[in-house]
């Protein structure tokens, strides 16, 4: 049996986890983290992970990037492995990541969705042959209750892009006080935030006299929690320290 403990577990994506772990054989929750201990399922749930003094095969993390650390000194004490799922780290948190994944095996990503990773796929592709000569715009749109801006989908997805063009790109995030034509060198990325979106992300290729328009939309939160599980299981048989991320998992399923 698969033991799994999740961070955030009192939050959307805790709520849509709890119900994939429950509905699949061979895994299951024992404990949850949070800053709300509200009991709303069979498993216990701490405040703090170091409250937690049983024990389990992996952790999912989708909770809140000022919890990172306190989860990382978790599973670095106890040899765990983690599959980080939250977004809008800190520069220094994410050297935090990056440090603790040369003593245990630490997954992240912006999305766990399929669809966005073949995406990030296809930009590096389409970057490679029209970055030097298309304008890259990213929009991404969320519900109203989330904290980040842009997501942990739009910095990917840029990443994706500026690793396949011939020059170092400038993220640009706010054009509002700036008087001047769009230089060529810039990817922008714009943040949309209303009512309940679950997520869309389009990345643009404007060029002159088309737009070559790559988009996903998550229709649910399923989508991002059956990534996270079955990231879970992989995740759980990594026995030496390293970064991991969608693309690992997706190979281990050829
Ligand atoms: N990689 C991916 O595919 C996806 C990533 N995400 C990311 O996952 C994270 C969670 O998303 P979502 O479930 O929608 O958010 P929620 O706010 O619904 O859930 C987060 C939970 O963590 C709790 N929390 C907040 N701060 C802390 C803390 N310091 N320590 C422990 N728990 C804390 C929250 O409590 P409280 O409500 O009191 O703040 C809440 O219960 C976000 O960063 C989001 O961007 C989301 C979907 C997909
Ligand atoms: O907060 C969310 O909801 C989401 N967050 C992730 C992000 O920041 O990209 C993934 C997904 O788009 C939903």
């Amino acid at each position: 049996m698969l033991k799994i403990a999740l961070s955030g577990c009192c939050g959307r994506m805790g709520h849509v986890i709890n119900d994939i772990v429950s509905g699949r054989e061979g895994m299951e929750i024992v404990a949850g983290f949070d800053i709300n201990t509200v009991q709303y399922a069979d498993f216990p749930i701490f405040a703090d992970p170091f409250e937690f003094t049983g024990e389990c095969d992996v952790i999912i993390d989708f909770s809140n990037a000022a919890s990172t650390e306190r989860l990382l000194d978790y599973c670095e004490q106890h040899g765990t492995p983690v599959v980080i799922c939250t977004t809008g780290h800190s520069a220094a948190q994410l050297d935090r990541i990056r440090a603790a994944s040369a003593k245990i095996a630490v997954f992240r990503s912006g999305n766990m969705s399929l669809g966005i990773n073949l995406m990030s796929e296809l930009l590096k592709q389409s970057a490679a042959v029209l970055g030097d000569k298309y304008d890259v715009e990213i929009i991404e749109k969320h519900h109203n209750q989330k904290l980040d801006a842009p997501s942990g989908t739009a910095l990917m997805l840029a990443d994706a892009v500026a690793s396949a063009l011939p020059y170092d790109a400038e993220y640009v995030y706010d054009r509002h006080e700036r008087r001047e034509k769009r230089p060529a060198h810039e990817i922008g990325i714009s943040a949309i935030r209303g009512g309940t979106i679950v997520g869309e992300h389009s990345v643009l290729f404007c060029g002159r006299d088309e737009i070559i328009e790559i988009k996903h939309t998550a229709l649910s939160r399923e989508v991002f929690a059956v990534g996270a599980v079955d990231a879970a299981a992989f995740m759980a048989e990594r026995t030496q320290p390293g970064m991991y991320d969608m693309g690992d998992v997706i190979a281990s399923h050829k």
